[in-house]
């Protein structure tokens, strides 16, 4: 694939998944996240086993203003970015709507909403421009129905859809795509963080069940992202065998 993609929140999980995937099909990778040594442990890994081209883009995703600079930073042969995966995102606490603390819901909306824009408004232009672009937005199976504790979580992931669906009209007369992955379980960091670093909380969550991984998901984007130009994946929901909807798992 000779394409540059861009990656954010690519030191774990889905993203480092993605960055692995696309790597391997010979694609050059802009990576961003916050934790610069795992990203140079990965770009290391990649340009090692794949021989592929890699930039890193270190940034808190928040942060308008260093995206807005990191960007512009860029060398000339790295701006044509043909693939955007909006992957950073996380959540903190399974809290009641009526309990839970604002300051950590900022993080969360900031991140998974505000920051996905603000990405999506620094790099789409320039797609625009070259008629060529594909915006792949990680939402999730949380953006379908609010579960329990969940409810601002769910409202990012629901506005990750309808992010993607305006997007997609927004472009309907470009040769542009927008495409919305929605995973179920996938075992990664997230309930570590969501559970604020309980390791044994977080392993509950997968317990009887085989979740996927950050890989079968880097599968899913890869796929859309090598369909045929005329095609174009608007949505995908890719959940475990034994999940049903974001809260019936059948546990062995
Ligand atoms: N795991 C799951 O079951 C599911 C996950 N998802 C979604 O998948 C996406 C990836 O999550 P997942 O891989 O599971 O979780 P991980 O916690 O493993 O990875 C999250 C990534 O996001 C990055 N990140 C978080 N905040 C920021 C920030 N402010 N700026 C830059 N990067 C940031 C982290 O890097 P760093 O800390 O280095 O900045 C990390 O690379 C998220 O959007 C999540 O909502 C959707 C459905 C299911
Ligand atoms: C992390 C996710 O989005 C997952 N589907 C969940 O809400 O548990």
């Amino acid at each position: 694939m000779d394409k540059i993609v861009f990656i954010t929140g690519a030191s774990s999980g889905i993203g480092a998944g993605c960055a692995r995937k696309f790597a391997s099909q010979g694609a050059s990778l802009i990576l961003n996240a916050r934790n610069v040594d795992k990203l140079n442990g990965l770009k290391e890994e990649l340009e090692k086993q794949y021989g592929v081209k890699v930039y890193l883009l270190p940034f808190d995703v928040r942060d308008r203003k260093a995206a807005m600079v990191a960007l512009e930073s860029l060398p000339e042969e790295w701006q044509a970015i043909d693939i955007l995966v909006n992957n950073a995102g996380l959540v903190i606490g399974m809290d009641k709507e009526q309990e839970g603390s604002l300051d950590e819901w900022d993080i969360v909306i900031d991140t998974n909403i505000k920051a996905l824009l603000a990405m999506t408004r620094l790099i789409v232009p320039g797609m625009v421009e070259r008629k060529r672009g594909h915006i792949i937005n990680i939402g999730s199976i949380a953006g379908d129905a609010a579960y329990p504790g969940g409810s601002v979580y769910c409202a990012t992931k629901a506005a990750v859809k309808a992010l993607s669906d305006g997007l997609r009209i927004d472009l309907v007369d470009t040769p542009l795509r927008v495409t919305n992955i929605k995973p179920g379980l996938v075992e990664t960091n997230f309930s570590v963080i969501r559970f604020r670093g309980d390791k044994e909380k977080a392993d509950n969550v997968y317990k009887g069940i085989r979740p996927l991984t950050g890989d079968d998901i880097a599968e899913t984007v890869y796929f859309a992202a090598s369909v045929p130009e005329y095609m174009q994946i608007a949505e995908m929901l890719v959940m475990p065998t034994y999940q049903a909807t974001g809260t019936i798992v059948s546990r062995k």
